[in-house]
Parts: C-alpha cells; structure tokens; sequence
C-alpha cells in the first residue's frame, strides 16, 4: 500500500554549503501521527519545511500518495497540506475570524471571495478551538497561547489531508498542551508534529523519528525508538526509564550527568 506521506533519502544542504539533512527517509500511513524529535539545532524545523514544500530536498524526493510534491504546484499542495509553524502572524490588526479566513485562501479561485460553504468551515474551526467567542478581536489582544489555537484553527479551515506542526505546545500551559495534542490526536488526518517534551511525544505519537545533527538516529514506536541508549547520547543527557504505575506506561527523566 502506498504510504501518504513518504521521504526518501532526503537531504539539504543550506545556501552556505552546510549539510542540515542527510538522508532522511520516513513512511508514513494516512491517518498516523509521526513525532520529529531531537536536540536544538538537530534539524527538525528543516525536516517540516521539506514536507510543507518550503524547501526542496538537495537530495532525495518527498512523496504524497505517491506524487513528489515538487511536480505538483503549490496551490494543490496547499490544498492537501497545512502547517502550523512557531512564528506568530504579524498582521496585528486582522480579527480572528480574518486569519482563520486565510486558510480557504488555497480553495478559491483568484480573488473570490467565500461563499456559504466557506463560512461553514471557518465557524466549525472556530468553534472546535473555542474561539467562536473571540471571533472579532484583533488577534494582537490575545495571548500568546490564544494566539496558538487560531493558528491551528486556520490550519483546519484549509481542509488538509496531511497537518504539519512546529511545536504546537510552545506558549501552552499544561492543561492547554494536552489539550491541544488531544485534539491533534483526534482529527483523524494524518500529521507531522515536532515536540521537545519526549514523554509527550510519547504519549501522543504513533512513531517518532529522532535527529540528531541532521541524521535519523532512532525511528519507530516510541517505546523501541526513544530509550536511554538512544537518548542519551542525543541529547547529552543520562536518561532514565521508569513505568508509571496509574497509567502503566513508560516515563522519562533527565539528569546531567555528573
Ligand atoms: N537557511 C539556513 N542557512 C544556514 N543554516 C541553516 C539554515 N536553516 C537552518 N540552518 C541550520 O540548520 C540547523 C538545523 O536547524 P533547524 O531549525 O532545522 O533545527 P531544529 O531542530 O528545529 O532546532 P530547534 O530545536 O532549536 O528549533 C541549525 O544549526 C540551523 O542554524
């Protein structure tokens, strides 16, 4: 069977000469939550910019149902993919309605605006991020975690069949971090999320795939692929495995090491 999302031998080396990828391959299910883990700078945002067709591989092709996403245009790749990234929308001014608007902006035609159908999506985003009641405020009254779930929101109302997120916990308290990974979970699309807290990542994901300086060191169900033999020298960290005894599931702790 076809996977929904694959990368094969991908590759890319920045502008200056430098190599931030080197052969990443990934097979990724319709429907399945992957987990892009690693140390800062190991290149997880890079990996997201190749999938949401940011960046072309150097090297290597990335495939959607099969088709290399840089023989489609954009605009049919936007249809397909979403992205909800770290940096936040500078456009102050725009209302929240306004910027979960712009995520139809790949299903019209030319200047278009929405119709019936447009509206419908866009409320039902709203209303599934629980900020039907803030609809009208300016988005620069809203607090960073707010802020959060409006992007996530656009990124519904473009209708993906693929979710790409850069650390969509960033700015979240706890209960809104569950929360948010809840919902991800609960979409039924088929997602790619970069997470820094390796026992969320755990807990949320289908599979993870671990970087370190630009190289998969460990990739498959979390409870093979994110251990303290893989972890540690990732991260530079000791790493203990524990079982939590209500949940009955794996948990990491990090010590520096002495
Ligand atoms: N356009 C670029 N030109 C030069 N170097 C780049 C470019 N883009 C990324 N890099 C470098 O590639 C490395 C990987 O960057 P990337 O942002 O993908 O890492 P990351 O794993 O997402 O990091 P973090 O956890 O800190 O967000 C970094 O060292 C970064 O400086």
């Amino acid at each position: 069977m076809t996977a929904h999302l694959e990368l094969q031998g991908c590759s890319w080396v920045a502008p200056g000469g430098r190599a931030v990828l080197a052969e990443v391959s990934l097979a990724l299910p319709r429907g399945r939550i992957v987990g892009i883990v690693g140390p800062n700078g190991a290149g997880k945002s890079t990996l997201l910019r190749l999938i949401y067709r940011y960046l072309r591989p150097s090297q290597g092709q990335v495939l959607l149902e099969g088709a290399d996403l840089w023989a489609m245009d954009a605009r049919s790749v936007a249809r397909q993919v979403a992205a909800v990234l770290q940096e936040q929308p500078t456009d102050f001014a725009l209302t929240v309605r306004e910027i979960v608007a712009l995520g139809r902006a790949p299903h019209r035609r030319g200047l278009s605006r929405g119709g019936a159908r447009d509206a419908a999506v866009i409320g039902g985003a709203l209303d599934r991020l629980r900020l039907s009641d803030m609809a009208d405020r300016r988005i620069g009254t809203l607090s960073g975690g707010e802020r959060q779930r409006v992007m996530i929101a656009r990124a519904l109302a473009q209708e993906p069949a693929l979710l790409v997120l850069d650390e969509p916990t960033n700015h979240l308290d706890i209960r809104h971090q569950l929360e948010a990974l809840a919902l991800i979970c609960d979409l039924g699309l088929t997602i790619v999320v970069s997470l820094h807290d390796l026992n969320l990542a755990a807990a949320t994901c289908d599979a993870v795939l671990l970087l370190d300086r630009g190289r998969v060191v460990a990739q498959g169900p979390p409870g093979t692929a994110l251990t303290p033999a893989t972890l540690a020298p990732a991260f530079a960290v000791a790493v203990r495995q524990d079982r939590l005894a209500l949940a009955d599931r794996p948990h990491l702790t990090f010590h520096l090491d002495p």
